[in-house]
């Protein structure tokens, strides 16, 4: 038996996520097994045979279930139910259904955003982005492997300055970093007080972002003893609370925490943004969340560290398209639930999908 953690895989792209499930099943034979934690659904999909789900309250009681399919239990856990005991542990599920999606195509749009062509030069690195231009209510979720200029796209958006200097429209932006170092010397109570004081007391915010973040149990604990997976809650909560904010760039929201905190989290971006009529500019390596969250994406191509363009926006079918067969990946959708499956590579699926050009299905 082998027991393994692959959560320190935050910050890998799929590419490599998926690649590391690979050198882990190579360690299978025939009398021995794996157990491992993770926390990338589709990478615990692809990586297992089965799963256990835990459910219970933190630091309070934990229990197991027994083992499912892959399939079934990744769908009982997105679903938040168990149908075997009839026990329902989380009020909200995961649906990745497109008639979910419908009432926001409803969305009234009232902001016009655009950005100029672009260009910047990082060392041995270079960024050519290609102008583009997005609304409110929408989330637009960037896409690429490691190195391709995500962080360095959306810090040019922040206000970081072009190769030359373009003319730009001025946005009020707020900017969740990819890494966060807690030096305030205080507790979370305290930090969002400075931070955030009018979010932070609104009726609104409290039960859209507050609560379901569920920082109650560490609101009086020191900033600088928070975990990493605490101070990400901290860290996305101060993002959305900034005020006078009408774009949220959001670098890597799901690392170091668990699944369980990654559906949580979804579903508060996503509600924030459109109850709030905001844009947030999302960079996502769990490729679940990314396609739960994204309206639109834009796709980074070229040569990690060398030289990448960034696309214009696109919609999400055509956009995770170009982006994984840039990466020779194909999904298929989940008859239940409809959420994205990685196909075995060189299986009928893949081979199939590959010859149709179809990376990324919508519908079954
Ligand atoms: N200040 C800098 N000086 C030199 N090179 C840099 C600097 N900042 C970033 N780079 C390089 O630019 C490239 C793009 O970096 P960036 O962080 O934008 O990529 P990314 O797509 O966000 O990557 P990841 O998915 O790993 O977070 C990388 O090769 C990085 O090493």
């Amino acid at each position: 038996m082998y027991t393994c953690s692959t959560s320190l895989q935050s910050y890998l792209d799929i590419k490599q996520r998926l690649k590391a499930a690979e050198v882990i099943r190579e360690l299978l034979t025939s009398n021995n097994y794996i157990i491992a934690v993770e926390h990338d659904l589709s990478v615990l999909d692809y990586l297992s045979d089965f799963v256990c789900c835990l459910y219970g309250k933190p630091s309070m009681y934990g229990v197991v279930t027994m083992p499912y399919s892959v399939r079934e239990g990744i769908n009982i856990f997105l679903d938040g139910f168990i149908p075997t005991e009839n026990l329902r542990f989380r009020e909200e599920s995961l649906s990745f259904k497109m008639v979910e999606n419908a009432e926001e195509m409803l969305v009234e749009k009232n902001r016009h955003y655009t950005y100029p062509a672009m260009t910047k030069t990082l060392g041995g690195f270079k960024l050519t982005v290609e102008p583009g231009s997005f609304t409110d209510s929408e989330i637009i979720v960037m896409l690429g492997e490691n190195g391709t200029g995500k962080t360095t796209f959306v810090r040019l958006l922040a206000g970081d300055t072009p190769d030359v200097e373009a003319d730009r429209q001025v946005m009020a932006v707020s900017l969740k970093p990819q890494t966060i170092s807690p030096k305030f010397p205080g507790t979370v109570r305290m930090l969002l007080l400075k931070m955030i004081k009018a979010a932070f007391m609104h009726p609104q915010f409290q039960s859209d972002v507050l609560k379901p973040m569920n920082l109650d149990n560490i609101i009086d604990q020191d900033v600088k003893t928070l975990s990493g997976g605490e101070l990400q809650r901290v860290a996305i909560v101060l993002a959305l609370g900034k005020p006078n904010v009408s774009v949220y760039l959001l670098d890597e929201p799901s690392s170091f925490l668990d699944s369980e905190q990654r559906i949580i989290a979804s579903k508060v971006i996503k509600r924030f943004v459109l109850h709030a009529k905001k844009t947030a500019f999302v960079i996502e390596h769990d490729f679940i969340m990314a396609t739960y969250l994204a309206d639109r994406v834009i796709v980074f191509e070229g040569q990690p560290a060398i030289s990448a363009t960034a696309t214009p926006p696109q919609s999400l079918l055509t956009g995770m398209n170009r982006f994984l067969a840039s990466l020779e990946i194909t999904f298929r959708r989940d008859p239940t639930n409809f959420r994205p499956r990685v196909n075995k590579k060189f299986s009928v699926k893949d081979r199939e999908q590959k010859a149709a050009g179809n990376y990324f299905f919508l519908e079954d």
